[in-house]
């Protein structure tokens, strides 16, 4: 039997340095896309702010975040699963920088959680840009397996500059890694427009392509603040490598969507013609 198609939306949006007024970004493309009957909406790294100084608007209570609890209440709301990254204050006290993490929130208000890996760290002047994100970020240890039963199937979780490492996203669609091997992969994120340009749609594709599986990719857009700018190009790739669905690159400042319709059994046929061991 035909497994049915889910609709799934993918956001583009500009954070800025104060958390409120993302936050009402955030919870209006959450109602937007729950309206047009999206299951699941991917907001990119950086959903809560991006500033020059992140300690400064860090949530200050470990364990405790209210644009995450305000999410939880959107999700819920319009039953909808919602992906998006913030920044988690870390438990053990001393330390001003907090994680990079990447939020799986289902209607109910279940959350999954994982925590950036790979960290840009890089200093590529003239020509590209210098970003130290370990200055104010915590590098994450753990790989989590793919969350089952999404509405994109078993959703694997990674961020941004994880997407120019091919191994864990090998690992999460592999069978040996978890019995829920991914049919999906998300990458919230904040691609610089130096970077974006030549490499993001490639990187997506190729993720896409040798994993034989979905890749939603949410992206910031347009200027954070005076010498910060994302290449934006927020896209739904499919099992195929194909783009089937992707943002305008105009910066639209209540943010913007694009949607595609999931088919898990392009997933199992790609896979079953083109066996690749999983
Ligand atoms: O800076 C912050 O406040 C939050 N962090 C980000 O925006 C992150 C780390 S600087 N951006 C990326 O990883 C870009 C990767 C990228 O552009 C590439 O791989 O080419």
């Amino acid at each position: 039997m035909a497994a049915p198609k889910v609709l799934a939306a993918v956001a583009q949006l500009t954070s800025v340095p104060a958390v409120a007024s993302n936050l009402s970004i955030v919870t209006s493309l959450i109602r937007r896309a729950s309206a047009r009957g999206a299951k699941i909406i991917f907001l990119p790294e950086n959903s809560d702010f991006l500033a020059p100084d992140s300690s400064a608007s860090r949530p200050l209570i470990p364990g405790k975040n209210e644009f995450v609890d305000r999410v939880k209440e959107a999700a819920n709301q319009h039953d909808i699963w919602v992906n998006m990254c913030i920044h988690e204050a870390p438990a053990e006290g001393g330390d001003k920088r907090c994680y990079n993490t990447n939020l799986l929130i289902d209607p109910t208000g279940t959350v999954n959680a994982y925590r950036k890996i790979h960290l840009f760290d890089v200093d590529l002047a003239p020509l590209g840009p210098t970003l130290k994100e370990s200055d104010a970020i915590i590098a994450g240890t753990t790989l989590v397996p793919p969350i089952p039963n999404t509405p994109v199937g078993n959703l694997g979780l990674q961020t941004c500059f994880d997407l120019r490492f091919p191994l864990p996203a090998n690992k999460l669609a592999s069978p040996e890694f978890s019995p829920h091997p991914a049919t999906a992969l998300t990458y919230p994120s904040a691609f610089t427009v130096k970077t974006g340009p030549p490499h993001w749609e490639t990187l997506l594709r190729a993720r896409a392509i040798e994993n034989q599986c979905y890749v939603f990719a949410s992206a910031q857009v347009g200027e954070h603040f005076p010498g910060r700018v994302s290449h934006g190009h927020a896209m739904i790739v499919d099992p195929w490598g194909t783009v089937v669905a992707q943002c305008s690159p105009f910066v639209d400042p209540n943010g913007s969507l694009c949607y595609a319709e999931i088919d898990l059994d392009l997933v199992a046929k790609v896979r079953r013609e083109m066996p690749m061991g999983r």
